[in-house]
This record gives C-alpha cells, structure tokens and sequence, in this order.
C-alpha cells in the first residue's frame, strides 16, 4: 500500500485562552485521495486544516506530510516542501494584493519557486488555461474579476509549486451556485488529470459528496467517524452524521443542466 501523503496522529491543539481546537484527532491523506472534512460550525475544521499546513504546532500528538513535520521545515526542506502543500482559501480575494494584476500573484509564486524570470509568463499563461481561465484575465486586477474567476486565479497560484496535495478551507462557500459547481468541476478535474490530493474542508455535505473519497466527521474537536463517503451516505454510524446528513441541502445542478 502506497504511505499516506498526510498523517495526523492523535493531534490535540488549545488555541489562547485554553479553548480546544481539535482534542486527538487522527487521520491521513492518500496521494490522489480527495477527503472531505465536515463539521459544524466550531468543529475544529480550520484549526484541523492550519496544524496540516503546518501553521501551527500542535500542544500533543504529530502531523506529518511527506514523512516531514510541516510546522518545523525550515531553509531548503521548507520551500520544497511547502511546494508540495498549498492552501485554497475561502476568500480569495483577501489572500489576493488588490494592488496586483492576477498574473502576478502566480509569477509571484513561480518566483518564490525558483522558476526563472524568462519562463515565467509563459507558465503563467499555462496555469491560467490549466483553470479555465483566459491567460488575457492574466493582466486584469483581483475587483476586475468574479469571485470564481478570482478563485480559480488561487487554485492557479497554488498550482504554480507543483503540489501533491491541496488543502481547501471552504473554497466555494462564498460563491454563487454557477461559480460554484466550476470551482467543483475544476478541483475534480486535478485530481483526475494531476492525480491531486485534496483535504477538502466544508459545512456542506452535498459538496463533500460530490467530490470526495472519503469523508472525516468532526465534533467538538474530535472525529466521531470517518469512511468512504457512498458508505458514510448510506449507513451513517453515528446519530451526529446522520443530524448532518439530515439537514443538508442538495447540490445545485451543474450549469450546464440549466435551461
Ligand atoms: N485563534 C483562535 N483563538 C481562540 N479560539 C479559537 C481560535 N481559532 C479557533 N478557535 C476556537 O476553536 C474552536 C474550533 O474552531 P475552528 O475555527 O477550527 O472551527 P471550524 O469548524 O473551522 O468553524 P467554522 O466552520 O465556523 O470556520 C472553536 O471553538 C473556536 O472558537
């Protein structure tokens, strides 16, 4: 079997003030496994997601990616790692400088790579066909673009380092239903054609399903269950789940099964 790209083991994180973040939480992220991550809001979603990245250090347990602990890479093993590893944010636009042209966000991300100043247009304009995108958008700034337009202009920026696995924190919670199922086709569409990783954070279970593997449950900091997600869907274990299952909404068709 091949070794799981991420590995949390029995992770416990108390954020200032001494409140519980996550309370021992294992799991792992196959290389290609898109696992989907959900909880309610206070769940630990995000605090789960910044120890994976390696923002923060946990108080017990370990986080490995890559065999390596995200939070201590430093000098070389941390900009060859942290390439491995990118974040999508839920709002884009606030990771984006509203002072810069979109194309410069992932030249800025080429740069930080080492890819040389001559190749880097070029790879620019590759990684914004690579989303969807026309590489003209390349020279438009983040407000002159739409919320999935500007998305996609992130998932390119994180592209940009040849990641194996891409953590998502709710990437189309702020976006309208049409952008939405977009951003999902594309996420989708990596991990066909890349073989992507993906630990994809969301409140809503229809997105989850749509797009996941495997799906975490997250309670109160802790995970009350995990499995693949048709298995989860049909035969949750736990009352919780079946609460979460219970009051999702159905995904949105895709636009194209619009009149
Ligand atoms: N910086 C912080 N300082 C203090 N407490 C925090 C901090 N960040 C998170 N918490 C607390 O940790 C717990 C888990 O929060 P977290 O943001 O990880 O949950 P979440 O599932 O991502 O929630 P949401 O879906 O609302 O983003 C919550 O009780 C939250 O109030």
């Amino acid at each position: 079997m091949t070794a799981p790209l991420l590995v949390l083991d029995q992770v416990v994180k108390h954020h200032p003030g001494g409140r519980l973040g996550v309370g021992g939480v294992s799991m792992t992220v196959a290389p290609g496994e898109t696992v989907g991550l959900v909880g309610e809001s206070g769940s630990g979603k995000s605090t789960l997601a910044r120890l994976a990245l390696g923002l923060l250090a946990p108080d017990s347990g370990t986080v490995r990616f890559a065999g390596l602990d995200p939070y201590r890479w430093r000098g070389r093993t941390r900009r060859a790692a942290r390439g491995r590893l990118q974040f999508v944010p839920q709002h884009p636009r606030g990771s984006l400088n509203p002072a810069l042209r979109a194309g410069r966000a992932v030249e800025f991300a080429l740069r930080a790579q080492g890819v040389p100043r001559a190749e880097r247009a070029e790879r620019t304009a590759e990684l914004l066909r690579q989303v969807g995108l026309d590489p003209a958008l390349a020279r438009r700034h983040p407000r002159e673009l739409s919320g999935g337009q500007v998305q996609r202009v992130a998932v390119a920026r994180a592209l940009a380092t040849g990641p194996d696995l891409l953590v998502c924190d709710e990437p189309t919670s702020a976006l309208d239903p049409r952008a939405q199922a977009q951003v999902l086709d594309l996420l989708a569409g990596l991990r066909e054609r890349m073989g992507l990783a993906c630990l994809f954070i969301s409140h809503d279970l229809a997105v989850v399903r749509s797009l996941a593997d495997r799906v975490v449950v997250l309670r109160d900091g802790a995970v009350v269950e995990q499995g693949p997600v048709e298995a989860l869907w049909a035969r949750p274990g736990h009352p919780y789940t079946r609460a979460l299952l219970d009051a999702a909404e159905p995904l949105a068709p895709p636009p194209t099964a619009r009149p």
